[in-house]
């Protein structure tokens, strides 16, 4: 068997650079890698060719439809490998590429200048460094070969000392810059880039149910309560509010309290059995108020700094208008039932899920919930978090969310899957902006540790951001079922200080933990009725939360869980932690960092030894370093690696400090 004879002419027209494993992207570029804007993204390739000429690479970016590429150059590390930093300036999709060139007058210089300094005659390298300066010049433009013809001119007339003096001044190089000549140019293939506003990566998140904010068990709440309660979440140092859905509830297998099939007269049902003869997911639930006081609730949340998200939960009551509207979007059984939803083993037995690949579903149920999220959007809410994406289809969040971002290039969507982690990370490449993760059920020093050394160091570090949510009406951990008001405190310090993200569910700040006995259920959760809570209750940890969240706010390293580095402390349920805040001049200077001390056992005082990392800010093991304790606000100085620390969980079982190099002290 014989191969047809290569092409040398097509050969030769390959790329004579190689641009290799490029950093970051997804899936070699299928999916986009996300950042958000004014945060720098650092890019680096292996660029390499063959033979020893001088090389030179870019970073090229771009938003999407624009012509004209930015461009950073790129730096030269070890072993071929080549880094630039950018920073977007706009949201939306952005791609960016590495270019790469032969530098013919760099390869010149460097060599001309090894040779004179070796000694050599190196008259004819002049002569050929003019030949190579014509050669530039003739596919200058206009002005820049202009330039070059003058030097060339008056270059030739010199002794060789003088041609050799000019050929390596400042001049020359600026005119050989200007003429733009790039031997063997070869760009990468362009990867995606999904610049989101900053609340996709740092926000603190607040969750209620409005029809518990009346202050009065027999009154459903409204909207305009919501409005009353929205200073006191704001003062806590919230952004983000948000609402399970707020949709017309359906009659139809309405679950009544602790999740029982057997509702009284008087139940309010799931808000997640969505849609009645009052509507589906873009109606109100009417007992919460109008679109007006929607709108007023809107306004007035963002005249509190607060934004409001809501469920997205595709789902409906039987008695959702869709049903009897678009039987084709369902799948029917031969007798004309439906199955119920599930989540095995939770059974949904007052709600049926779409077929996504229904008779009639494509497209029309996939641009129906389009413009649901679109609607919301036109009505000021950006942030969605979307109940169980993993159990509808891949292509549709895909489609779905590239379209709403078109129009809404801030929209945020918080994917709600506890399921596998592929399953989850896949989402989240798709274009969830934030997921849902284990965090609950990470309780133990090597867990944690493990869990976001894979979140900051593997793959999903360029993909997923994590939201740390410390509990939601469906999880009431086991952990805080038995630990008192100690184990709130550390779930809120964790969570705080390791994710950019975190939220939780009311109740958490009054230490709520009563569960249906054997279960990670909330007793007489407020999924199945009207809940009123004294905020003010003993032994409430708002002063602390609200102190936490204050610190986030004050301090960059805490606005990702990226960049944690853990530290010896030689306790095994002592996790300490640092994060730290490099000088903004690429140095890798670190300029000051956020440490922490958790102690996971709330029942034990701990005293544990513990390094000082002097090292990071290049100090000895000897040195002093300033400490700001950021809950109690008092300052001292460390001296000396080897510490100890004190953690009382009957006061508070952790310490948040801040670090600075004594010479950056004022
Ligand atoms: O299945 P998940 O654990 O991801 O939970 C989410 O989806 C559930 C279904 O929407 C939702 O469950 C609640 O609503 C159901 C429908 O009304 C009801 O049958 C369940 O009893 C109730 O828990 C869950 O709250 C949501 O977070």
């Amino acid at each position: 068997m014989t191969d047809a004879p290569l092409d040398a002419i097509e050969a030769a027209r390959r790329p004579r650079i190689a641009i290799e494993a490029v950093s970051p992207t997804v899936d070699g570029g299928r999916f986009p890698v996300k950042t958000v804007i004014g945060r720098a993204i650092v890019v680096e390739a292996d660029v390499f060719a063959d033979g020893h000429e001088v090389l030179r690479a870019e970073v090229v970016w771009r938003p999407r439809g624009e012509g004209d590429w930015r461009r950073a150059p790129m730096a030269e590390l070890p072993n071929d490998r080549w880094r630039a930093a950018f920073t977007p300036e706009a949201i939306g999709r952005h791609e960016f590429a590495v270019e790469a060139w032969w530098d013919d007058f760099g390869t010149f210089r460097r060599d001309l200048t090894k040779k004179r300094e070796a000694g050599l005659d190196v008259a004819l390298e002049t002569d050929e460094g003019l030949i190579l300066l014509e050669e530039i010049a003739s596919t200058a433009p206009q002005q820049a070969a202009k330039a070059l013809a003058d030097i060339i001119l008056a270059t030739r007339a010199l002794g060789v000392s003088d041609r050799v003096a000019a050929l390596l001044s400042p001049e020359t190089h600026a005119a050989v810059e200007a003429a733009g000549h790039r031997a063997f140019l070869t760009r990468s293939a362009a990867y995606g880039l999904e610049v989101d506003r900053v609340q996709a990566a740092f926000a603190s998140w607040y969750e209620l149910f409005p029809r518990s904010e009346s202050g009065d068990p027999t009154r459903h709440g409204t909207f305009r309560d919501v409005i009353r309660r929205l200073p006191q979440i704001r003062d806590m140092g919230f952004d983000v509010l948000y609402f399970p859905p707020i949709h017309p509830i359906g009659k139809t297998n309405r679950k009544g309290p602790n999740n029982t099939l057997t509702p009284g007269p008087n139940d309010v049902g799931s808000p997640y059995a969505i849609g009645s003869p009052d509507g589906g997911h873009d109606a109100l639930h009417p007992e919460l108020g109008s679109l007006e006081d929607f709108r007023a609730l809107v306004a007035a949340a963002a005249d509190n700094g607060l934004e409001i998200a809501l469920d997205f939960a595709i789902q409906c009551s039987p008695d959702h208008p869709w049903l009897k509207e678009n039987p084709g979007w369902f799948k029917w059984r031969p007798d004309g039932s439906m199955k119920y939803a599930e989540n095995p083993p939770k059974k949904y037995q007052d709600i049926v899920n779409v077929d996504f690949y229904g008779p009639d579903a494509v497209p029309g149920l996939w641009v129906a919930l389009r413009d649901v999220v679109l609607f919301w959007a036109s009505e000021g809410v950006k942030t969605f978090r979307v109940d169980n994406p993993h159990t509808k289809a891949f292509p549709f969040w895909e489609w779905m969310i590239e379209e709403v971002k078109l129009e809404h290039p801030d929209a945020i969507f918080l994917s709600e899957a506890f399921t596998r982690p592929k399953v989850m990370y896949r989402l989240a490449k798709l274009g969830y902006s934030q997921s849902y993760t284990y965090f609950t059920w990470r309780n133990h020093k090597a867990e944690i540790t493990e869990y976001l050394t894979e979140l900051t160091t593997t793959a999903p570090k360029d993909f997923f951001r994590p939201h740390f949510f410390v509990n939601t009406p469906d999880i009431n951990p086991y952990f805080l079922q038995t630990s008192g008001r100690a184990g709130f405190l550390i779930r809120a310090a964790l969570a705080t200080t390791l994710s950019g993200l975190w939220g939780m569910y009311n109740g958490f700040e009054i230490c709520e933990s009563a569960p249906l006995p054997g279960k990670e259920e909330y007793l007489d959760s407020e999924k199945y009725e009207i809940r009123i809570r004294n905020w003010a209750q003993a032994g409430n940890i708002i002063p602390e939360i609200t102190r936490l969240n204050r610190i986030r706010k004050e301090n960059p390293a805490l606005h990702s869980h990226l960049g944690v580095r853990f530290y010896n402390c030689f306790d095994d349920h002592v996790l300490y932690y640092g994060k730290p805040r490099f000088a903004e001049d690429g140095s890798g200077r670190i300029e000051d960092m956020v440490l922490v001390f958790v102690n996971l056992d709330p029942f034990t005082v701990k005293n544990a030894p513990y390094e000082v990392p002097l090292w990071e800010f290049g100090l000895p093991d000897h040195g002093a370093i300033a400490v700001e304790d950021l809950m109690r606000g008092n300052r001292f100085t460390l001296t000396g690696k080897e510490q100890w620390i004190h953690l009382n969980p009957n006061e508070l079982p952790f310490h948040v400090w801040r670090l600075t190099n004594l010479s950056g002290v004022a």
